[in-house]
């Protein structure tokens, strides 16, 4: 079955469960539609909305892209770590028009307190970097001029240093809990990350009347949060 694209078909926004969905429900509640269900307490991977025009497509964080992509969903919701990693596959494929200063944290670079990072770089070591984050870490030690080899991984990338896999990671951090309780260090920051809107080419033309309202609502929504936070 292909996506529905008809002017009628309710409109489809994806988004993971978890942080991104609880910081979407006042952003949706600011556009006038409630969530009744939690994708917490059912396992339904499809909910409706109060708006029948409207539902909701939970899907993991880093498929958000790749649903939107395809038209599967016509919008969605994603971290800028997520969508500089599909970017990097999938160039120019996605319309990134808000950033809803939801999911704020920085992706950052984290070792053992015991290794000497400046003096690794300063010397011109070829570092082991574990992350999940390739693309953000290839472009970060490249533009330091740092020689890497990257190590992928999928999650727990704190225990990476631990166990001898990598001289550091490059990982979220917001509490910068994790870390600690893994005695590691942030040694250095790489960007700050907050999650985007996203929206499908093609049901931005086809759909744009319907999609504009909401898409106006948010961002009213989340510049009004990003005044206050
Ligand atoms: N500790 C954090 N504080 C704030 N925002 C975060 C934090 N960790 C991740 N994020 C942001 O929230 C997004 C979703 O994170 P979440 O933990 O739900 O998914 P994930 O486990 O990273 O992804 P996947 O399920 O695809 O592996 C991330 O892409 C990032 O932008
Ligand atoms: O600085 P902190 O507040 O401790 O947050 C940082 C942690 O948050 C994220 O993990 P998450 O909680 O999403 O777990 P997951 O990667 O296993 O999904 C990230 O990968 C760090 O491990």
């Amino acid at each position: 079955m292909s996506p529905d694209f008809t002017p009628d078909a309710p409109l489809t926004l994806a988004l993971s469960k978890g942080r991104i969905f609880e910081d979407t429900l006042p952003l949706l509640e600011a556009a006038g539609v409630h969530v009744t269900e939690s994708p917490d307490s059912s396992r339904k991977l499809i909910l409706p909305t109060s708006d029948p025009g409207l539902r909701l497509l939970i899907v993991r964080a880093s498929d958000v892209p790749t649903y939107v992509q395809y038209g599967a969903a016509d919008f969605g919701i994603a971290g800028r770590d997520v969508l500089i990693e599909h970017t990097a596959q999938h160039p120019g494929g996605l319309y990134q028009p808000i950033d809803l200063n939801i999911a704020r944290c920085k992706l950052s670079v984290a070792c053992r307190a015991d290794f000497d990072y400046a003096g690794a770089v300063y010397q011109g070591a070829r570092l082991r970097v574990a992350t999940k984050y390739v693309q953000a870490a290839r472009e970060h030690f490249a533009a330091k001029g740092v020689f890497v080899d990257i190590i992928k991984l999928y999650g727990s990338m704190e225990l990476a240093p631990l166990v001898g896999l990598s001289d550091v990671i490059v990982d979220l951090v917001s509490t910068g809990g994790t870390l600690r309780a893994n005695n590691l260090v942030a040694v250095e920051d790489i960007m700050p990350i907050s999650s985007r809107l996203i929206v499908n080419r093609a049901a931005l033309k086809t759909r744009g009347a319907r999609l504009q309202p909401l898409l106006d609502a948010f961002e009213r929504a989340s510049t009004a949060d990003a005044g206050t936070a």
